[in-house]
């Protein structure tokens, strides 16, 4: 099925724009299973929340107060960002230094939704990520909460991926080799999504944009599902999900 769905994809959209837009909550496997299925499709991908939890390391580490938003946002306009496009290799700097692992952190965890809910750095960092989805003519998956919605919603292809609350929340704790209590899994699941979601909708999927519940699915079997909904999509075939 894979293989077939990659020469279909080749032979269907050779050099054709291919964004897949991938929305949902936190733990819901938005970054895995997206990185794996460009990998498959030979796309780039983008991780829209290592932009938004760069720019909350920039601000702390320059002593920005994140409840000022003026601030926060003069920061978005300024900091020297450097994302990777690849499903291949994955880092983040800011200003040459490599903040891939120190974005995942807890503590930025924890913050990340103050610099988030800033609307003028939400404006300045979209704006990038469309530069960047432009840089790659237009062949990319990107996830991330408003991809589907603001950032491309003329996507070709628009996915919602949920989990029901419970799977979230252990697939975070053993993503975090089980170093968490449960209250702070809420603060940085459950409590994270309540804050982001005052400006952004990622939990009802919009007009368009089809659902993809994998509470009850392993993570290949995610990667397979979302794959035929590409393939549905672009193939005009009815789509099995929604
Ligand atoms: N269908 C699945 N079944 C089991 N585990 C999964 C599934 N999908 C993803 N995972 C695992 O769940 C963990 C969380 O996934 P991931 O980091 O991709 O979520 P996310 O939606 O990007 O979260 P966040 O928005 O908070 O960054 C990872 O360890 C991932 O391997
Ligand atoms: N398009 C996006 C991407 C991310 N965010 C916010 C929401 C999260 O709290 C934070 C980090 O994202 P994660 O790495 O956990 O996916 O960034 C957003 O508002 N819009």
């Amino acid at each position: 099925m894979t293989q077939e769905l990659i020469e279909s994809v080749d032979v269907v959209r050779p050099g054709r724009p291919l964004v897949v837009a991938i929305d949902g909550p936190s733990g819901s496997g938005k970054s895995s299973v997206s990185k794996e299925v460009a990998r498959r499709l030979r796309l780039a991908y983008l991780d829209t929340g290592a932009m938004y939890r760069a720019l909350t390391w920039y601000c702390l580490e320059s002593g920005i107060d994140l409840s000022d938003a003026s601030a926060v946002e003069a920061a978005s306009e300024s900091f020297p960002l450097e994302v990777s496009t690849s499903p291949l290799e994955e880092f983040v700097r800011v200003g040459g230094v490599d903040v891939t692992q120190a974005i995942r952190k807890p503590s930025i965890s924890a913050a990340v939704s103050s610099v988030a809910t800033t609307l003028g750095a939400r404006t300045e960092l979209i704006r990038r990520q469309r530069e960047l989805i432009d840089q790659h003519h237009r062949r990319m998956v990107v996830e991330g909460r408003d991809i589907t919605t603001v950032v491309v919603p003329q996507a070709e292809v628009r996915m919602l991926l949920t989990a029901s609350e419970e799977a979230r929340l252990r697939r975070r704790g053993i993503q975090l080799g089980g170093s968490q209590t449960a209250e702070q899994l809420a603060a940085q699941v459950t409590q994270r999504d309540a804050k982001d979601s005052t400006v952004v909708n990622f939990t009802r999927a919009a007009d368009g944009v089809v659902t993809l519940d994998s509470s009850d699915l392993d993570f290949e079997e995610t990667v397979s599902a979302a794959l035929e909904i590409v393939d549905s999509i672009i193939n005009h075939r009815a789509v099995a999900r929604d």
